[in-house]
């Protein structure tokens, strides 16, 4: 088996292709993250980090360059096939949490496993594990309303690995918080990272926390640049 779990190569992205206003995003981003590899994604506002997490994600169609994972090629490939390949490979973590409003943090974590055929009890022992990681499991019981922001998001990054991914992409996880919750969430990411293996893509403005993971990679005129 390849060590390289996620690879983009030649990814470019348009948006109103033809048109007039048509820009171009990506202009052939190459990327190979690697499992237990927590990658930083920085770059100015608007230089396109959401649409190549997207991409990554298989959220979104690339206009031409592939994304593989395992080596197996996904781009290009039917919306059943990518949806599979999301479902079972791909955790995704986002600014806001966007947690089910009406269930416990615990109900949220065990859901998505249940909707793959897991038993309640097993997805609500994983769910319990998953929280203790993240120094959350004395707020299971409680609806995301009634959580911190800091906790919420560490529910989210339990939520996108309830399925065990092998891939996490967040994209500015850590956006709407302040530094020391940051540095909260950040701690619960990077334990969570090391704990399962898997391979983080995180994009962030803060360069402070970008320091602190393994590598950083920068988004500059559509490609990717280390450092
Ligand atoms: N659906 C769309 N149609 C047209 N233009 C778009 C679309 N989505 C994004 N863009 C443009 O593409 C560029 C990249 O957007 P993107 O959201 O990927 O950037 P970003 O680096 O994530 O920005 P931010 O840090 O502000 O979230 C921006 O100029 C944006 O306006």
């Amino acid at each position: 088996m390849s060590d390289v779990v996620l690879t983009l190569e030649g990814v470019e992205k348009f948006y109103n292709k033809g048109l007039a206003n048509e820009i171009c995003v990506l202009s052939g981003a190459d990327l190979a993250l690697k499992p237990g590899e927590l990658v930083a994604l920085v770059a100015p506002s608007g230089a396109g980090k959401s649409t190549l997490l997207h991409i990554a994600g298989l959220l979104d169609e690339a206009d031409s360059g592939s994304v593989d994972i395992d080596g197996k090629t996904l781009s290009g490939k039917s919306d059943r096939r990518r949806t599979r390949a999301r479902r079972e490979d791909i955790g995704f973590v986002y600014q806001f949490h966007h947690l089910l409003p009406e269930f416990s943090a615990l109900e949220n974590i065990a859901l998505p496993q249940m909707a793959n055929g897991v038993s309640k009890s097993d997805a609500e022992t994983r769910g319990r594990e998953l929280l203790e990681t993240v120094g959350v499991a004395h707020r299971a019981k409680h609806r995301p309303a009634e959580l911190s922001g800091g906790e919420q998001q560490r529910v989210a990054f339990c939520r996108a690995l309830a399925n065990k991914p092998r891939i996490l992409l967040a994209d500015e996880p850590t956006g709407n918080l302040d530094p020391a919750t940051s540095d909260q969430v950040f701690d619960a990411l990077m334990k969570l990272v090391r704990e399962t293996g898997l391979a983080a893509l995180v994009a962030t403005h803060n360069m402070e926390l970008a320091a602190r993971m393994d590598r950083v990679v920068r988004l500059e005129n559509g490609v990717l640049v280390d450092g």
